[in-house]
């Protein structure tokens, strides 16, 4: 099938608008390539250090042909996703030893889990960890002995500070190593139901306990189709991950042998081999294009909306929020993952995941084809399932059709002709909603605004009886400058609530929501951000405010803006406390939502 003309305008625009930048890149890594194996410029001394801890790997070390892996772990015990990777290095090291390479732990990086921070303060740090993560990645790469790296990591900014490192050193191939989902527990549909039940007051904190303990229950991925769960699906629609790795539980035979193939495969596509595939070929313009659509595809997390553009800059790709909406309008919704739809990852990839999808868009000329990936040239290859035969990986044709269309339907037929996300622009400024998760008739909302500068204030003045009528919950200062940028997922039982109760109800932020978040019609991560004194600081209590997805619009009606002087809010609170004093000089420095909010980047 022939390349859809909008997917190719849209690659076309890509790459022209990032010639410099892509070019300077490019130059930048060919010349670090040409400094030939790592290991051959540093001292004896240098190198002594690297390998002294080496045991019965130095004698290989020593060979600088010898391919070297670094690995990059994220592991900790806070992130169920992340928990599995305690074994990883050694699983690893065995496997890069027994196909005649070594491997070393190059560094760790750290990560959030936003389930523990979600409506804590911690979650101000969230965002800016991605750029952290970089940054920590970029120091254990910096002992420059590696020929080739591989990246643990799975979480929300976990993979995309990961991405920002692994392109940052493109001119080493990297394979990124997921762990896998947890198995399904409570569903995510009746955690939602007990959450809104303590909202309102029916049921006490130990139903709640035991719900929430019931759905988060063991070690994985949380199973709701999140920042997490989406950044598995870019890493197989964008070649980083072997094919089909993603959603392989952990702890199983399939899952370990997974790791061990891509050990081997890391050591097969280093420059001292003949099949030389480094990052920064893999991760062009036309990756990036299949990672929208697979975004659109699947009804992924609005997250991406900010973590794909400043992706994209450290592969000198310049993305626009306009790329992500003309994708969109030509990418069929072909999944319902929660909170999209009932379904878990674990159902999802069961009907035929994520290996099928590729497959019917690609038929359907929706994907470039033509890409580099970890696993060899065309992304076709990617519409094969893993099997596991005699302990070791070997791929089979996916299942080719949907095995249930309840969860999986094909491109020709899908849930949505167009795709989950929707760009908004208006005199409120630019931002996105997610509309993949909130019933079409919630798809516009017309209503008063009632202004809030926390989500405290909001569940304060829900619980004081004065949310009765249709209402724009504006929540603003929320805004990467102001505290950040945290998720406001906690307010997704409330406003449900409401919703539930009959009221047109809406959210409007600076700020951004979760992945998991879903049936609420909100415009998130608008920009310029209230602390910028965006026109979102103009908002009066009783304005007139009209979301509407259907034309991508966002705007207060009837009132000049221009005769308004912007709101303030005391923000040196923001500035203290749970390591936010450390911060101070990200908030200073970050950049606009709409480009990534990017601090390193
Ligand atoms: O973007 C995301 O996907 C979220 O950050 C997710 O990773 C987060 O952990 C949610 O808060 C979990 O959902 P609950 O908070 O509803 O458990
Ligand atoms: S998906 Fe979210 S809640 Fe689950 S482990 Fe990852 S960061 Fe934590």
């Amino acid at each position: 099938m022939p390349l859809h003309p909008k997917i190719a305008e849209v690659t076309d625009r890509i790459r022209a608008r990032s010639e410099g930048p892509r070019q300077k890149y490019m130059d930048t890594m060919a010349r670090a390539a040409a400094e030939g194996p790592r290991r051959s410029h540093l001292t004896c001394g240098n190198q002594a250090h690297a390998y002294a801890a080496m045991g019965g790997d130095k004698d290989a070390l020593t060979d600088a042909r010898t391919p070297n892996i670094g690995i990059i772990t994220a592991y900790n015990d806070m992130l169920s996703a992340h928990q599995p990777f305690e074994t990883y290095p050694d699983l690893v090291r065995a496997a890069a030893r027994a196909a005649g390479g070594t491997a070393q732990v190059a560094g760790g990086v750290p990560a959030m889990c936003d389930g523990v921070t979600q409506g804590q303060t911690g979650m101000e740090l969230s965002l800016f960890s991605r750029d952290v993560i970089a940054l920590a990645a970029a120091v254990g790469l910096s002992h420059n002995v590696f020929d080739s790296a591989v990246y643990l990591g799975v979480c929300d900014k976990i993979v995309p500070g990961l991405v920002m490192a692994a392109a940052t050193f493109g001119y080493i191939p990297g394979i990124f190593m997921p762990a896998g989902p947890m198995v399904s527990g409570l569903p995510n549909d009746e955690k939602a139901r007990v959450r809104q039940e303590f909202a309102k007051g029916n049921i006490g904190r130990e139903e709640l306990m035991a719900a929430e303990m019931a759905s988060y229950h063991g070690p994985g991925t949380c199973t709701f189709y999140g920042t997490a769960n989406s950044n598995q699906m870019l890493m197989e629609f964008m070649g980083l991950h072997l094919p089909g790795a993603s959603f392989v539980n952990p702890g199983t035979p399939l899952r370990d042998a997974l790791t061990t193939a891509a050990t081997e495969r890391a050591l097969e596509i280093t420059a001292l081999g003949n099949d030389y595939t480094p990052v920064c070929d893999i991760l062009d313009e036309k990756a990036f294009v299949n990672g929208i659509v697979g975004l659109m595809a699947t009804g992924g997390s609005t997250n991406l909306v900010i973590h794909l553009p400043a992706m994209a800059k450290a592969a000198g790709v310049i993305l626009d929020l306009e790329d992500f909406s003309d994708l969109s309008a030509v990418t069929p919704l072909m999944a319902k993952v929660y909170p999209n739809g009932l379904a878990d990852v674990n159902h999802f990839h069961a009907a035929g995941g994520l290996g099928y999808m590729i497959g019917e868009l690609l038929n359907a000329g929706l994907l470039h084809d033509d890409t580099k990936t970890v696993a060899g040239q065309g992304l076709e290859r990617y519409s094969q399932e893993p099997k596991l035969v005699d302990g070791r990986v070997q791929y089979a044709p996916g299942t080719g059709k949907s095995l249930n269309e309840k969860i999986l339907r094909p491109a020709a037929d899908p849930f949505q002709p167009q795709g989950g996300l929707v760009q908004l622009s208006g005199n409120l400024g630019r931002g996105v909603i997610k509309t993949s998760a909130v019933a079409p008739e919630r798809h516009i909302v017309e209503a008063p605004a009632r202004v809030f500068h926390t989500q405290e204030a909001v569940k304060d003045a829900f619980k004081a009886g004065e949310l009765t009528q249709d209402t724009i919950i504006v929540v603003r200062f929320q805004g990467p400058k102001s505290n950040g940028m945290p998720e406001l997922h906690g307010l997704t039982p409330t406003l449900a609530v409401l919703q539930d109760r009959g009221l047109k109800v809406a959210l409007v932020t600076d700020g951004r929501m979760s992945g998991a978040s879903g049936k609420v019609p909100s415009a998130i991560h608008v920009c310029p951000e209230a602390a910028d004194h965006g026109p979102i600081a103009l908002i009066r209590d009783g304005d007139i405010i009209r979301l509407d997805a259907t034309t991508g619009t966002i705007e207060v009606k009837g009132v000049d803006l221009s005769t308004r002087t912007p709101a303030t809010a005391d923000l040196t609170g923001n500035g203290t406390g749970v390591g936010r004093e450390l911060f101070e000089v990200f908030r200073r420095n970050v950049g606009l939502a709409a480009a990534g909010a990017g601090v390193v980047v």
